[in-house]
């Protein structure tokens, strides 16, 4: 099948190259000529704008837009003048799923169809294959269906759930038509709101094995800190490297996150490359907002989110007018810092 796919950065180019594995007819575009030339090489069909990618798509046409979700509004109106009625969009960034919505009733007057697919896998995906939590009209995401089969995972060799028969559903392929615009990106939304939680909880874990060896140390008593009770208790020097690696065996908390950071700790036992100011791309926002919205109780989620603005030092000033209130009320001074 032929797909045009508009923005060629990790993603966006990994997916392309992974559809020309599979068979597929790219036409591509991207600012960057070299993103361009590059899959050119490897045997897609360049464009050098967007009238020029429109016009190498035989109708109807489909269009992937990989860009990050501040600029999908206006590759959609750059698009809009060279598009045909029956032609469809795909937005498989990570868009918010009520701009979804709003994107397919613009479109629909004209007669183009708006499909959402919310896009996991990162840069491993290619390989991998990719997750796709996709929303839209029935018949525009059954179009597309050669598109999502290739870049999904397939079934592989993760074991079939029990009760499931017959031939392999969708979801079991790793591609999944959930629902009208916007249930995609509302999918994927609440599934990067579950992986803070997920990585939250990985890091509080692992960081605790980590300082379980604070008995080891001189147990000097400072009046301003609560000593440690029984320093003996404390006394573990873990090799966290090996744990990770140990609970990817048989483990109830087994995972691919959890490999990735075997992976990590592997190359780097002590992090020294990452200063720990993580970022976020606004889903755990908008999860955190829907939980508000529909009033569905999600503290870890939104634990997990505070944690992310609290590592970037945004709970500096708090935490100084903390100090400042012991001080106040109890003449305590701040222990220096270790
Ligand atoms: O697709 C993803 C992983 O499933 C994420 O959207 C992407 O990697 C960015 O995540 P974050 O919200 O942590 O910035």
């Amino acid at each position: 099948m032929q797909l045009g796919m508009i923005g060629l950065g990790r993603m966006g180019a990994n997916m392309v190259q992974r559809l020309m594995a599979g068979g597929h007819d790219c036409v591509v575009y991207d600012h960057g000529r070299d993103a361009v030339e590059a899959l050119v090489r490897d045997g897609a069909t360049g464009a050098s704008d967007l009238a020029d990618l429109c016009a190498r798509l035989s109708a109807p046409r489909a269009v992937w837009i990989m860009v990050p979700a501040a600029a999908v509004d206006q590759v959609i109106d750059q698009l809009r003048p060279h598009l045909a009625p029956g032609d469809i969009l795909i937005d498989g960034g990570n868009s918010h799923y009520q701009e979804d919505i709003r994107h397919a009733e613009s479109l629909r007057d004209a007669g183009i169809h708006f499909v959402d697919c919310g896009t996991s896998g990162g840069v491993w995906g290619r390989e991998r294959g990719y997750c796709l939590m996709i929303g839209g009209d029935a018949d525009a995401v059954r179009h597309l269906d050669p598109i999502f089969a290739t870049l999904a995972p397939g079934v592989g060799d993760i074991e079939r759930t029990a009760g499931r028969q017959g031939a392999p559903s969708t979801a079991e392929q790793g591609y999944l038509h959930c629902g009208p615009s916007g249930a995609g990106h509302f999918v994927k939304m609440v599934h990067n709101g579950i992986e803070y939680a997920l990585m939250g909880a990985y890091a509080e874990g692992l960081n605790l094995l980590k300082r379980a060896d604070i008995g080891m140390g001189d147990q000097t008593v400072d009046a301003e800190t609560a000593p440690l009770a029984h320093p003996e208790h404390y006394r573990y020097a873990f090799n966290i490297a090996d744990i990770a690696e140990l609970w990817r065996r048989g483990s109830v908390v087994s995972s691919w996150l959890l490999d990735l950071t075997a992976g990590a700790l592997q190359q780097d036992p002590g992090l020294e490359h990452f200063s720990g100011r993580v970022s976020d791309s606004g889903e755990g926002r908008w999860t955190c907002q829907a939980a508000i919205d529909t009033g569905t109780p999600a503290p870890l989620l939104t634990l997990a989110l505070y944690e992310r603005f609290a590592s970037r030092g945004d709970a500096d000033f708090a935490n100084r007018i903390l100090s400042a209130m012991r001080y106040q009320f109890g003449g305590h001074h701040e222990k220096p810092s270790d």
